[in-house]
């Protein structure tokens, strides 16, 4: 049996919903990435061309600082959970991803969005890390099956 972590950022709560659902629903720990300013929703209009988070996804270089970190040492496999922000990843994740040691792990990234898939936001984050090693993502929206997400991590 694999060790699993379930980390994941949510800006609005619908990721941090399906993250703490998988976490319980299979016995897994669960670590919660918390940005040290908290995103408010006028950060979040990404209908603002100068909202916080429409200019932070501008710079792909910058790392929106986080609360905490934690130990990943002791898990075969961590999941990543987040939110697609203009077709990728929010760079919080980067932040996360740069702030611990992933290398030997299988890492599952799954997302929420509104429509966007995973296959770009994983494809995105292999190439800036091409020493990590990144499975196949999974984009869910709340009314899959457990045993549909089990098989996916367990895959
Ligand atoms: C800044 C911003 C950019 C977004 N960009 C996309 C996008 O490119 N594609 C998409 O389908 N949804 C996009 N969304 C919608 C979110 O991915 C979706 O509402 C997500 O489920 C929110 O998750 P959360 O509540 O965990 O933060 C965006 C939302 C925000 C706030």
């Amino acid at each position: 049996m694999s060790n699993v972590l379930v980390t994941y950022f949510s800006a609005s709560g619908v990721t941090k919903g399906i993250a703490e659902k998988i976490a319980s629903e299979n016995d897994y720990d669960i670590f919660e990435i918390v940005p040290e300013e908290i995103y408010t929703p006028e950060d979040l209009d990404w209908t603002n061309k100068n909202s916080r988070s429409t200019i932070e996804m501008n710079d792909k270089s910058f790392r929106p600082p986080i609360a905490d970190t934690t130990d990943v040492s002791g898990y075969d496999i961590v999941v990543i959970g987040f939110p697609v922000w203009w077709y990728t990843a929010p760079t919080i994740i980067n932040t996360f991803i740069e702030s611990v040691d992933l290398s030997g792990k299988a890492i599952k990234a799954f997302c929420t969005s509104g429509g966007s898939g995973i296959d770009k936001c994983v494809s995105d984050l292999a190439s800036t890390y091409p020493d990590l090693d990144f499975k196949k993502g999974l984009r869910l929206t709340g009314s899959e099956s457990s045993d549909k997400i089990k098989e996916w991590i367990d895959d």
